[in-house]
């Protein structure tokens, strides 16, 4: 038995405590926090029950969200070209987030389908 205390990405109430600490660190972050805050201009109270359901439907296979991710980068790239620097920072904070807080099975997914996200959207957008 491990006594690692951090628990994992398994149920709903940690998928939402994760996405709440990653959200805390990308909005402080100079170089990301713009492109939230001043281009695409996001209202919390929308954005982050959908980045919630998001990753639930990734990780536990929840249902809810339903809506074409690709093309909001595509047209958030138009308004602000992102960059491969951008999705670098973009995955180490996620990775440092996780490594911080959660491990197990569903953490480590979450590394890998974020990585494989981060690397089809570059290539998507051609960058
Ligand atoms: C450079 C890296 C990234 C930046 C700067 C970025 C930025 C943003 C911004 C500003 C929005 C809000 C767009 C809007 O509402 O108009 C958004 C939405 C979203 N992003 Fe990203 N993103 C990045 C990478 C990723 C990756 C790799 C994933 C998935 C693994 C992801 C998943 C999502 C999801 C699920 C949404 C919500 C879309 C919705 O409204 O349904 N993002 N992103």
């Amino acid at each position: 038995m491990s006594d690692d205390p951090r628990p994992d990405l398994n149920c709903r109430e940690n998928v939402e405590r994760f996405v709440d600490c990653f959200y805390q660190r990308l909005l402080a972050d100079e170089q990301l926090a713009p492109i939230f805050l001043d281009v695409a201009r996001i209202d919390l109270q929308v954005h982050l029950p959908l980045i919630k359901s998001y990753w639930c439907k990734l990780l536990l296979g929840e249902n809810a969200y339903r809506r074409h991710t690709m093309n909001i980068h595509r047209q958030l790239h138009a308004r602000r070209s992102l960059g491969s620097a951008d999705f670098e920072r973009w995955l180490n904070l996620f990775c440092d987030t996780l490594d911080r807080s959660f491990t197990g099975p569903y953490s480590q997914k979450a590394r890998r389908i974020a990585g494989a996200i981060a690397a089809n959207m570059q290539q998507g957008l051609s960058i």
